[in-house]
């Protein structure tokens, strides 16, 4: 006989049955919570400010970020840091704009770099590390001077008065990026240096939150190609998809495919998206984002560069509006359109509330109340 702990077999038969019926009730609690929780999807290509959204809805109706959780990015953060005054510096070079005399054996260094060499050495100069002596802390402050003198020479402002041009490689906003202090030894992480690097997404992310006594659980997901086959696990019971197409992509390729233009593949994947059988009456909420950069690109690349029947007086932002309209093949359901800001976390905090207002309407009106 096993009975433990000096407990009889009747004791146990209760214990147990008790503890049965707490966690069935806990189940079942569970059950009747994620039912009400609203279930909102954050799909879209690769790129198109999916995370951004996030992070701002994560920080302003979440439970935002503790200092330690921001300085998880530190490291990816420092090696974006780095990739982005690669691929400036090798812009620099393409376009045959040389750098500062004093700046160009180093710049020739950092070409030949492998990405994996940023981490490392980033990795080795931290004194918590296991790979850590005291020579490698000397040679990283000697380079992280070289970067930022690189990253401040007054010949990269060809780059930085036009980031349109060169936008595969390196974000729109990468003065600001390169003007920061980020590879400091003593570089603290910030929500507003968080959003506005890029971080590839690989994995399923969620958050669960309250607006107006209503829970919402938000998930993101990453948009490049070899991404989108994970996006079907997350569909079921979603109650809305929240999605992000970013407006400056009208002349710009995929990153995984240069054949394929990035607006036309968005426009694609939206139309797949919303109208196969398990979305097609979800009602959709469509960010067409980055629309602080379209105001000035649209100023120098035309778009009838890629949309030959866009005419005027029809005005951009609108015309790329009603394509992304136009493919909703349910007139019976509603697409709620937005020109948003991801990296402004007003903007997202108006959109946001105006969109729970809007889904709760329409759940109203679902279960016959109007
Ligand atoms: N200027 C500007 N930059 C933005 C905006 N939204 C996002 N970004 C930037 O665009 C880049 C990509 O944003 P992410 O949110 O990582 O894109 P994503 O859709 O999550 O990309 P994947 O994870 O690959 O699917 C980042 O550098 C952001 O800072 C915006 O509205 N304006
Ligand atoms: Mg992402």
């Amino acid at each position: 006989m096993f009975a433990c702990c000096g407990s009889s077999n009747k004791d146990v038969n209760e214990n147990e049955k008790l503890v049965t019926q707490k966690f069935d009730r806990q189940l079942e609690q569970q059950n009747k919570e994620s039912k009400l929780e609203i279930k909102l999807l954050l799909l879209g290509s690769g790129d198109s400010g999916k995370s951004t959204f996030f992070r701002q809805i994560q920080n302003n109706f979440g439970t935002g970020f503790t200092q330690d959780q921001l300085n998880t990015y530190k490291l990816p953060i420092q090696t974006a840091f780095l990739r982005n005054l690669q691929a400036a510096t090798s812009i620099m070079e393409q376009i045959r704009q040389s750098v500062d005399e004093s700046n160009s054996e180093f710049a020739q260094q950092l070409l030949q770099m492998q990405p994996e060499v940023f981490q490392t050495m980033i990795m080795s100069s931290n004194k918590e590390n296991e790979h850590y002596t005291e020579d490698s802390t000397d040679n990283y402050s000697t380079f992280v001077d070289k970067c930022y003198k690189l990253a401040r020479d007054s010949n990269m402002k060809t780059i930085f008065e036009a980031p349109m041009c060169y936008q595969l490689k390196i974000p729109a906003h990468v003065k600001t990026i390169l003007q920061s202090s980020v590879l400091d030894q003593n570089y603290t992480v910030s929500v507003n240096d968080l959003v506005r690097y890029r971080l590839k997404t690989t994995q399923v992310q969620q958050i669960s939150f309250k607006v107006q006594g209503r829970s919402f659980r938000l998930i993101d997901v990453g948009g490049q190609i070899a991404e989108r086959k994970k996006w079907s696990a997350i569909f079921k019971d979603a109650a809305s998809i929240v999605y992000v197409a970013s407006m400056i992509d009208y002349d710009l390729t995929l990153d995984e495919d240069p054949s394929v233009n990035r607006m036309v593949d968005s426009l694609q994947l939206f139309e797949q998206t919303i109208n196969c059988e398990t979305f097609r009456s979800t009602p959709i909420i469509l960010l067409l984002n980055k629309f602080d950069l379209f105001k000035t690109k649209v100023e120098t690349v035309p778009l009838r560069n890629t949309f030959k029947d866009f005419k005027e007086p029809q005005e951009p932002h609108k015309y790329i509006q009603d394509r992304f309209l136009s493919m909703n093949k349910n007139p019976r359901r509603q697409i709620y359109s937005f020109f948003s800001t991801a990296i402004d976390g007003e903007i997202v905090n108006e959109i946001f509330k105006t969109s729970v207002k809007i889904l709760l309407k329409e759940e109203m009106s679902r279960l016959g109340f109007e």
